[in-house]
């Protein structure tokens, strides 16, 4: 194991490549009801799907930021132990999504069948704060319940304001899309800790194959390049494009339930890890991801003001629910898992 025991030891992203134009909010003037930042947050949102969100300017943004960081060091040791112990935690496909998924499963969808180098442990929100009966875990993880009850609650606000924040753009009451994913109902939402090997024998390998996030809302943070997304640009249109990790700041991107509630007028950018670029790729990567998914009682439908929409547009994802019938985010997500292999 190659890990960095903090920023300053990491390798630089080097100059030079072609870097995603995604914007940068500011939390604070989120928090302040900004309207241009609010006017921004949409367009990013219905062009890329992502954006960089500066956490450094408020108290709330900063104390993300240093749960994101104990996070990182946790990962460092939950992931510092043998292939078997891990693989006690093991999630299974198709029945839960919660738990350790190890590297080198392959995504159904992926056309090339690249196995992955990434391995990860979902940790439900639910099951760290008791709103559902909880899997085991590895005892360094269950011994931070804090730090996750911590950290899930204050993502989720934070992406809660993003939420809000469409709504009003888009002349929605303001808790349209928050009041579908309610924190203290049962739901996917959870904290994943991912951890990608640094060298690998196999040359077919990538870190994670393309993918759309599949619920409302993800929150990223992560340190080292690799994470890339397809240009908007019409005379680029396609080419992957780096996500430079900048310091202070989270990643924010849609998932597809969101293109289904605003049924297409809201983007999920579709993405994926590549090894890390220049020296960087020497190091082991770690990312600390909170995905807030629809509570599973959601009907996965359009709004009431968006189905007049002349067209409906289907999801980012080739994800087509069987039999073609509106179903409950629990069981869509049970879906999308067993298409995703994680
Ligand atoms: O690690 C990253 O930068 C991205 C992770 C990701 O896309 C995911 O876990 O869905
Ligand atoms: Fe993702």
């Amino acid at each position: 194991m190659i890990a960095p025991k903090s920023h300053s030891d990491l390798p630089p992203f080097p100059d030079g490549l072609p870097l995603a134009p995604i914007a940068r909010i500011s939390h604070n003037k989120l928090l302040q009801n900004d309207p241009e930042e609010a006017e921004r947050v949409l367009e990013a949102c219905r062009t890329h799907g992502f954006f960089y969100l500066d956490m450094t300017d408020n108290d709330d943004g900063q104390t993300l930021l240093g749960e994101s960081e104990d996070l990182l060091s946790l990962a460092y040791r939950a992931f510092d132990c043998p292939a078997e112990e891990k693989k006690k935690f093991a999630l299974v496909k198709g029945v839960s999504l919660f738990g350790y998924k190890e590297n080198g499963t392959i995504k159904l969808t992926d056309p090339e069948k690249r196995p992955d180098t990434t391995e990860f442990f979902n940790v439900a929100k639910d099951h760290m704060h008791g709103f559902a009966e909880s899997r085991t875990y590895p005892t360094d993880l269950t011994d931070e319940r804090h730090l996750f009850q911590a950290f899930t609650r204050n993502a989720h606000e934070t992406c809660m304001l993003v939420l809000e924040t469409l709504a009003k753009q888009l002349k929605l009451a303001p808790d349209a899309f928050a009041n579908k994913n309610i924190f203290e109902e049962p739901s996917g939402d959870h904290c994943r800790l991912t951890h990608k090997f640094a060298h690998h024998t196999d040359k077919s390998a990538i870190g994670l194959p393309s993918h759309t996030d599949f619920g409302s809302i993800t929150m990223l943070f992560n340190w080292l390049g690799g994470l890339q997304i397809q240009s908007h640009d019409p005379a680029k249109k396609g080419e992957w494009e780096y996500v430079k990790p900048i310091p202070g700041h989270a990643i924010i991107n849609l998932g597809d339930a969101m293109v289904t509630f605003s049924n297409g007028l809201l983007q999920s950018g579709k993405h994926r890890v590549i090894p890390a670029p220049g020296e960087q790729a020497e190091v082991d990567r770690y990312s600390i991801v909170y995905f807030v998914r629809p509570h599973n009682s959601v009907m996965m439908e359009p709004l009431e003001e968006f189905k007049d929409l002349s067209e409906h547009l289907k999801v980012a994802g080739k994800f087509e629910p069987e039999g073609g019938k509106t179903l409950t985010a629990g069981e869509w997500m049970r879906q999308r898992s067993i298409q995703l292999g994680s």
